[in-house]
């Protein structure tokens, strides 16, 4: 049985141009990828997504401008555990990017995103979020470099999404 672990990830829009931190410690390191982390016990996914862009770049957001976009599902071959990954966006911010212990920002152009030192996965759902699509994605990972298997769906819906998954 898999055992599931919750986690956020967020990705601030600004005109053409999105937010990314590179990770200089921890999973991840040297990729670049959205903000985010571990949902703690005392919190909600909503809030643990304001406190981990804070604690990574020190930008502040109300919970409730960020927009759930995508869900991520990640296993890893022979490991025990789900990454269950809500994902948000938002254009609405307070502040500007700082460099923190775990993660210095830059913000990219949408065709200058940095493929080549991200996670593969992030190649393949990339194109939807940049679209402005809602979507579900599950990847099987072997190893951190090499996916075996995994499937994308655009959804109509986050809230029908996680309304369909509680009653099967
Ligand atoms: C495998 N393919 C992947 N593709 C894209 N993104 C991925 C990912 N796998 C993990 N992620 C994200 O990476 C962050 C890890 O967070 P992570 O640093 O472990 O959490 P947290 O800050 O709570 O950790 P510590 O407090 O340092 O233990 C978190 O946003 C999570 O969604």
């Amino acid at each position: 049985m898999l055992v599931k672990k919750l986690f956020t990830l967020v990705f601030i829009r600004k005109e053409d141009q999105i937010l990314l931190g590179f990770k200089k410690r921890g999973f991840g390191m040297n990729k670049w990828n959205g903000f985010g982390g571990k949902v703690e016990p005392n919190e909600t996914i909503l809030e643990a997504a304001a406190r981990e862009l804070k604690e990574e770049c020190c930008l502040t957001v109300k919970p409730g401008d960020l927009k759930n976009i995508a869900h991520l599902e990640f296993t890893f071959e022979g490991e025990p555990t789900l990454m269950d990954v809500r994902v948000f966006s938002t254009s609405i911010f307070e502040g500007t990017p700082k460099e923190t212990e775990e993660m210095r920002p830059k913000w990219f152009r949408h065709e200058d995103v940095p493929f080549e030192d991200m996670w593969l996965d992030d190649k393949l759902w990339f194109p939807y979020m940049l679209q402005g699509k809602k979507f579900f994605g599950h990847f099987h990972y072997e190893g951190f470099d090499k996916i075996l298997n995994y499937k994308i769906e655009e959804l109509d819906s986050m809230k029908a999404f996680y309304e369909n998954r509680k009653t099967k």
